[in-house]
C-alpha cells in the first residue's frame, strides 16, 4: 500500500503512477489470450477440452459438459431456504431496477411531413460470463442473466468455470431463478472465444457480457467485432473518500471487501484527515488476518493499495475524476454534494451506511462495472447491452419535396450522382 499526501512535493508524480499503473491485462496476458482464441477457433471442442483440463484441473468429458436445467431446478429446491430467500429477495430486487431501464419505442412526423423512429429489440442470443476461478459467484448470475431477460433475449446462454469439477449449487440455483436456457461448464479466455465463435457442441451468440479476470477482460477485448460485448469488466476496485467521524473498522471493510476478489485488485481511500488515515491503515492490517481470503487481500492491498491524505476532501473530488473508478463510496454527512461533482465512476455509494457490498448484492443496480478507469467511456451493465434500435423513417410526395432537394445537393458535392439521381427522380415526378 502506497501513503500519499497532496501537501507533499512528489504528489503529482506519484499520483500519475497510481493512475497509470496497469493492474490488468499485460503482454503476456494478450498473447496467450491470443493464442487461446485461435486454438478455440480453429479446432472448437478439443480446444475446450485441453484448456479446462490444464486451467480447471477436470476433464469435461468425465465432469459433463453441460450443467442440466433439472439439476438447477434440484439445487435451488434442496438449498437452505434463508439462502433461497436472499437469492429471491436479490432477483426481484434486481429485476425490479432493470425493468426500469426498458427503452420506448419513437414514431414521430415532423414539421416537414417526415416520419421518422426507432424500434428497440433484443439479440437473439447472450452469452453471460460468471467467474468461478477464485470464488463463484451467484450473484453475477443474477446481474447478467435478469438484464438479459428483461430484454427479451431468446436464447441465454451461461459459461462459468468450475475448477476441479466442482459445481457450486447456489450458483445452479441462481441460473434457474434467473431462467438461463444452457450452462456449460467452461471459463477463461477459451469460453469467451467459443461464444464467440461456437464449437461442434455451442451454438455461436450474438453478444457476450460478465466481469472475469485478466484472461476474461482481454478475451474480450480481442473478440469485440466478432462479437459485442458490453463493456471490459475486469478486476474489481474501490475509491472511499470518507472524512475523520467515520469508523476506521468499518471503512477498512470496505477497502478489503474489494480487495479480496483478486490479487489484482484496488482499493484507495482518500481522506482529509491524516490521524484517520493511520487508523484506516492499522485496522486494515489488524483485519486481513481474520480473512478466509487473506492471502489475496493482502496481495491486492500490499501491490496496488493506496491511501491518499487531502487538505479538504473537495480536493479529492478532482482526483477521484481522474481515477475513474469502478465503485465509489462518499462516507460522508452531505454526499449529495460531492456526488454532483463527480464526473468518472461506475457506480456510486452515498453516505456512511452504504456500503459497496449492499450493491454486490441485493440493491437492485449492477455490480458488473466498468473497470481500468473505463467509467470515463462505459458505464455499468444494462438491459440496453442486450438490445440493439433499429432506425426507419417514411416519406411521402410531400415530405420528399421538402429535404430532397437539400440531398441531392449533398450527394452532387460528396461526387456520389447515383445517389443523387435515387432522389431527383423521385422529386421530378413529384413535379411533373
Ligand atoms: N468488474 C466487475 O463487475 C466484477 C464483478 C465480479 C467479479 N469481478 C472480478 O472477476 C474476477 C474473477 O476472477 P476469477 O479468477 O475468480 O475467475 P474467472 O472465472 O474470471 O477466471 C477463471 C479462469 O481464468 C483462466 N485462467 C486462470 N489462470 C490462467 C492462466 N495463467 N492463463 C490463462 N488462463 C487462465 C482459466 O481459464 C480459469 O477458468 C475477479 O478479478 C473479480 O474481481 C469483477
Ligand atoms: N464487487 C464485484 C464487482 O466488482 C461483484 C461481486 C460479486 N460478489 C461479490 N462482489
Ligand atoms: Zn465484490
Amino acid at each position: 500500500m502506497i501513503k500519499l499526501s497532496t501537501s507533499e512535493p512528489g504528489f503529482a508524480q506519484a499520483f500519475r503512477e497510481l493512475v497509470n499503473a496497469r493492474r490488468e491485462a499485460d503482454a503476456d496476458v494478450a498473447r496467450d489470450v491470443r493464442t487461446i482464441v485461435a486454438s478455440v477457433r480453429d479446432e472448437g471442442d478439443a480446444a475446450l477440452h485441453a484448456f479446462t483440463r490444464k486451467f480447471d484441473k477436470h476433464d469435461l468429458n468425465d465432469t459433463g459438459w453441460r450443467i442440466e436445467k433439472a439439476d438447477c431446478a434440484a439445487a435451488l429446491e434442496a438449498l437452505d431456504p434463508a439462502l433461497r430467500d436472499a437469492l429471491q429477495l436479490a432477483a426481484d430486487r434486481i429485476t425490479a431496477y432493470h425493468e426500469q431501464q426498458k427503452p420506448a419505442d419513437s414514431d414521430t412526423t415532423d414539421a416537414a411531413g417526415v416520419r421518422t423512429g426507432a424500434r428497440w429489440q433484443a439479440v437473439e442470443a447472450a452469452g453471460v460470463y460468471v467467474p468461478g476461478g477464485r470464488a463463484a459467484y451467484p450473484s453475477s448470475v443474477l446481474m447478467n442473466a435478469i438484464p438479459a431477460r428483461v430484454a427479451g433475449v431468446d436464447r441465454l446462454v451461461m459459461v462459468t468455470p468450475t475448477p476441479n469439477g466442482d459445481v457450486n449449487p447456489l450458483v445452479l440455483a441462481a441460473a434457474h431463478i434467473a431462467g438461463v436456457d444452457e450452462i456449460w461448464r467452461i471459463g477463461g479466455a477459451q469460453a469467451i472465444a467459443a461464444l464467440a465463435y461456437g464449437t461442434g457442441r455451442i451454438a455461436a451468440v450474438d453478444v457476450i457480457t460478465g466481469p472475469g479476470n485478466a484472461w476474461v477482460a482481454e478475451a474480450k477485448r480481442q473478440l469485440y467485432g466478432v462479437v459485442g460485448i458490453d463493456m471490459v469488466a475486469g478486476p474489481s476496485e474501490i475509491v472511499v473518500v470518507a472524512d475523520g467521524r467515520n469508523d476506521p473498522d468499518w471503512i477498512a471493510a470496505d477497502l478489503l471487501s474489494q480487495a479480496e476478489h483478486d490479487p489484482t485488485s484496488q482499493s484507495i481511500l482518500l481522506t482529509d484527515d491524516a490521524i484517520f488515515a493511520g487508523k484506516v491503515a492499522a485496522a486494515v492490517d489488524a483485519q486481513i488476518g481474520t480473512l478466509a481470503t487473506r492471502a489475496t487481500a493482502r496481495q491486492s492491498w500490499d501491490a496496488n493499495g493506496a491511501i491518499i491524505v487531502t487538505a479538504t476532501l473537495d480536493e479529492a473530488i478532482p482526483l477521484v475524476n481522474k481515477l475513474a473508478p469502478e465503485h465509489l463510496e462518499l462516507a460522508v454527512d452531505d454526499p449529495d454534494a460531492l456526488f454532483a461533482r463527480v464526473r468518472h465512476a461506475g457506480s456510486v455509494f452515498l453516505g456512511r451506511m452504504t456500503p459497496e457490498a449492499i450493491g454486490d448484492y441485493v440493491a437492485g443496480p449492477n455490480h458488473v462495472l466498468p473497470t481500468g478507469r473505463r467509467a470515463r467511456f462505459a458505464s455499468g451493465l444494462s438491459v440496453l447491452d442486450f438490445m440493439k434500435r433499429t432506425s426507419f423513417l417514411a416519406l411521402d410526395a410531400a415530405g420528399l419535396a421538402a429535404i430532397g432537394p437539400a440531398a441531392v445537393a449533398l450527394a452532387q458535392a460528396e461526387g456520389l450522382p447515383a445517389h443523387a439521381k435515387s432522389v431527383a427522380v423521385r422529386l421530378e415526378q413529384n413535379n411533373a
